[in-house]
């Protein structure tokens, strides 16, 4: 390990930070990883078994390599690039100026992705969410009333009952205080029973059924439940979660997901890599100095395009090019939804109900566009105000949300023109990069009509919407009301030891088996959990000092509505 991410004091140091502890399944994976007992072993005549990993994001790397530690012998393949959704791209007039088209604010509360960021060596910093502490200021724009603030104070107070409403509804609603306590102090006992009967009472809300029906929010008025799905909360506005189920919601913002963010320095997808090319200190099996990278020969192996099974029981994998292989066991981390569309599946595999969860996903569309410009000329002061020329903004028109990035005043900086969310990102759909700029930028002349933005816009503005990638096909899942049967099916897979015998041998990771999908940390979580299925199935086990997530599934694991 050859740093530790420092995280600054939020004023609560006394306590216990808050995790990612989901209230689902409270299993501390961030004290697992850091067991000296480590994750668990297989038998020795095991060492050297081929397992497949299909998807070369931070699901399947992390899972490959513990696999890997374990003395087992991963096999990833990887439809484009190693990173998935962790996934960087340079500006071609200045290789160093990156940006991240998938993740890139990273919560400081997801400590089992931070075990990861540490070990590989990666700096991270404080990302400029709207009204964070590093964000010199922030614009809030709606119905073409502009706000300056430099802190939350210095908005009108209309937006401080907005923020109270949400509290307040959390509060009376979803015993948010008690809840992060509990959270706070790893209570598992309080978690689940606060949780659990959350559930069945709240699994068929919408997030908009939520706000309208709470008493704080029917108080303060149809403009309050507006703006607060314009404005949100943590990372801006959440109007176009609203159609999901709040216990998506609840999940987010009991664990702080999203507060508290940080950068990774040269680029998210710089994770990923450092996963392929880690040489782990202490290794079963095989000699120091391996890595995944060394153990492919450099390249992972190709796109998947069909899993069966193979007459010997064993789990056969073909490639696109034809290639195929047969492995005791396999990991796939890609979106769920490729299992069906774009890879021939064989469906005895899963048994019906896990087609129908499968197949149920619900996925979110996003879409980013990036510009480099010279220098970070935001932070000049209009003479005629004293406030700086451009701020972080919030706003109604179609960019929704335009965050500014930069690493120092002599450096290009880096401005997120518009990052959107489903409806919001499918109206950029059609469009190519040039078109979603151009209408960017007016959008910003409206609400700033004395800069020039476009004068300071160096080279090809760099775009992403994930729908259109038939990699992914969505940027990630985000359950719809009614779909808690549906995630508790394909998040507890793994443990199960009732299965029929054809339905054996392969495991779901990644960030759609996730309770918190969208959130990186949920696919190191389920790549862990797919490490411990794929152990047990080789006839390994966990240290009893250090229990595995499956040894602790059926004491607090998710409840079931079935
Ligand atoms: C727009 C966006 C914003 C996000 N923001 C944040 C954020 O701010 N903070 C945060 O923590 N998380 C964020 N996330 C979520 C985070 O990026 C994901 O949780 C994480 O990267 C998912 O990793 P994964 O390994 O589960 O899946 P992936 O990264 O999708 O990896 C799966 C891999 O499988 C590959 N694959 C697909 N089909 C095949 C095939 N047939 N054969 C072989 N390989 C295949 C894909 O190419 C991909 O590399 C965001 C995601 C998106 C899309």
């Amino acid at each position: 390990m050859t740093a530790v991410t420092e995280f600054p004091s939020d004023g609560a140091a006394k306590q216990p930070p808050i995790t990612m502890l989901n209230p689902d399944f409270p299993f501390s994976y961030d004290h697992f990883l850091a067991h000296p007992a480590g994750l668990g072993s297989v038998p020795e005549e095991m060492y050297g078994t081929e397992v497949a990993v299909v998807g070369g994001g931070v699901s399947g790397l992390v899972a490959a390599l513990e696999l890997m530690k374990m003395g087992l012998k991963p096999v990833v393949y990887e439809a484009d690039r190693i990173g998935g959704r962790l996934r960087s791209e340079s500006f071609a007039a200045a290789k160093d100026v990156t940006v991240d088209l998938g993740g890139m604010r990273f919560p400081e509360s997801s400590k089992a992705l931070y075990h990861y960021i540490d070990m590989v060596g990666l700096e991270t910093e404080a990302f400029p969410n709207p009204l964070s502490e590093v964000t010199p200021s922030t614009v809030v724009e709606l119905g073409g009333v502009k706000h300056y603030a430099e802190t939350p104070a210095d908005l009108p107070e209309f937006f401080s009952h907005v923020a109270d409403a949400w509290r307040a509804a959390v509060e009376d609603d979803a015993q948010f205080l008690e809840m992060q306590t509990a959270i706070r102090e790893r209570d598992v006992p309080t978690i689940k029973r606060i949780w659990n009967e959350l559930v069945p009472r709240m699994d068929e809300q919408t997030f908009y059924g939520f706000i309208a029906a709470s008493d704080a929010f029917k108080k303060a008025g149809f403009a309050a439940r507006e703006a607060f799905g314009q404005v949100g909360f943590g990372t801006g506005g959440w109007d176009t979660d609203f159609p999901n189920s709040i216990l998506e919601i609840l999940r987010v913002v009991y664990t702080d997901a999203d507060d508290r963010h940080r950068r990774i320095l040269g680029g998210a997808q710089r994770l990923p890599e450092g996963l392929w090319a880690y040489e782990p200190a202490e290794m079963k099996h095989w000699p120091a100095g391996t890595s995944l990278r060394s153990l492919h020969n450099g390249a992972p192996a190709g796109e998947v395009r069909r899993i069966r099974r193979a007459e010997n029981g064993d789990i056969e994998i073909s490639e696109r090019w034809g290639r195929k292989a047969t492995y005791k066991a396999a990991i796939t981390s890609c979106q769920s939804w490729l299992l069906s569309t774009r890879i021939d599946t064989e469906e005895a595999l899963f048994s019906p109900e896990m087609w129908m969860a499968l197949e149920r996903s619900h996925y979110m569309q996003s879409s980013k566009t990036f510009v480099m410009v010279d220098r970070p000329f935001w932070k000049d002061k209009d003479p005629k105000t004293g406030q700086d020329v451009m701020s972080m903004t919030l706003t109604d028109r179609l960019n929704r949300a335009t965050y500014l990035l930069d690493d120092g005043p002599d450096k290009p900086g880096v401005i997120l023109l518009s990052y959107t969310w489903n409806d919001d990102a499918m109206k950029w759909l059609s469009l190519d990069a040039t078109q979603r700029m151009e209408l960017m930028l007016h959008s910003l002349a409206q609400i700033y009509p004395d800069v020039d933005i476009a004068s300071h816009v160096v080279g090809q503005p760099i775009t992403v919407s994930w729908e259109s990638d038939p990699n992914f096909m969505g940027a990630f899942k985000a359950n719809l009301p009614g779909h808690y049967r549906y995630q508790q099916r394909l998040f507890t897979h793994f443990a199960k030891d009732d299965l029929p015998k054809h339905q054996r041998g392969i495991f779901l990771a990644g960030d759609d088996i996730s309770w918190t999908a969208g959130w990186a940390e949920g696919a190191v979580q389920t790549g862990l959990n797919a490490v411990w299925g794929v152990m047990k199935h080789l006839g390994g086990e966990c240290s009893p000092e250090n229990p595995g997530p499956g040894e602790l599934l059926g004491e607090y694991g998710p409840i079931s509505l079935d």
